[in-house]
């Protein structure tokens, strides 16, 4: 199993989208794939198609049941299915993780704990944090054994990327050695200068592999979003599809694993 946090603390910069396609993805390859939705905002959730849990126990099917839930029984929820996936969903009362967990001994390293329990069911999971630095974005990172950094295209993605590379580092300092970004996936590029000129500068950093770019296409991804499918279920034609395809190849490749249709063969 390989946990992989999609993070970059800036909003907006594909995050949700990425996990969400990429992970379906993956399990057209043949992956067991588990989808964690660690953003209060539940957005990965409903554009699954799910319900955001509601009521007193909601938070008890999010991840807080994880980290905060009975000590003695601290574990992942029983995840709902969706497309092909496992999903541990998210809901706004979630965001009570945020002043609770400090002081919560080994606090911030529960969520990798928790995921290590479930090992041996899952060939990929993938956690998409909220955008920000706070609790639930630690507990993500430092759950993770690679990391993706979605990078919006324009001067906003290049100028983030400092405070992400500064957070791996500290996390490996203090936490994870082992933690690496395995991917920089640039998202959203437009077919302006300002987007490809970006996309180069952020080869030219050579901080992690570069992904091909993911293009902005206003008309499929809120729209698949919308119908709670991911796109290549919404609309299977579309060049996106392709897109995320090599996007999903390339960090197969990058983290050293053999495309399962090849492993068949
Ligand atoms: N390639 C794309 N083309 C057009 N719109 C896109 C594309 N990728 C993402 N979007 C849209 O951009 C918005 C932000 O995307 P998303 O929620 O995936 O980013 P995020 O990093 O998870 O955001 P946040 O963490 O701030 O909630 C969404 O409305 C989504 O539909």
């Amino acid at each position: 199993m390989r946990a992989i946090t999609f993070f970059n603390h800036a909003g907006g910069a594909a995050k949700t989208s990425t996990a969400l396609n990429v992970g379906y993805t993956l399990s057209v390859l043949g992956h067991r794939v588990l989808l964690i939705d660690a953003d209060p905002q539940a957005n990965l959730t409903r554009w699954l198609g799910l319900e955001v849990p509601d009521g007193p126990d909601a938070k008890g099917e999010t991840l807080y049941a994880a980290v905060l839930g009975a000590p003695e029984a601290l574990a992942l929820p029983r995840p709902v299915a969706a497309h092909g996936m496992d999903v541990i969903r998210s809901c706004l009362d979630l965001a009570e993780v945020e002043p609770l967990l400090p002081g919560q001994l080994m606090g911030q390293l529960r969520l990798r704990t928790a995921v290590r329990q479930v090992q041996d069911q899952y060939d990929f999971v993938l956690i998409d944090p909220p955008p920000s630095l706070g609790q639930l974005s630690t507990l993500a990172v430092l759950a993770a054994d690679d990391l993706v950094v979605p990078v919006p295209a324009g001067n906003k993605g290049l100028e983030g990327l400092g405070g992400v590379t500064r957070m791996v580092a500290t996390f490996q300092q203090v936490a994870v050695p082992s933690l690496r970004i395995a991917l920089m996936v640039p998202t959203r590029v437009g077919h302006t200068n300002l987007s490809r000129d970006s996309v180069e500068a952020l080869r030219a950093a050579h901080i992690a592999p570069v992904s091909r770019p993911l293009t902005e296409r206003p008309s499929v991804y809120p729209n698949s979003q919308l119908q709670g499918l991911p796109v290549a279920l919404y609309d299977p034609r579309n060049p996106a599809v392709a897109e995320i395809e090599a996007v999903t190849g390339e960090m197969l490749a990058s983290l050293g694993e053999v495309p399962r249709a090849e492993a068949q063969r």
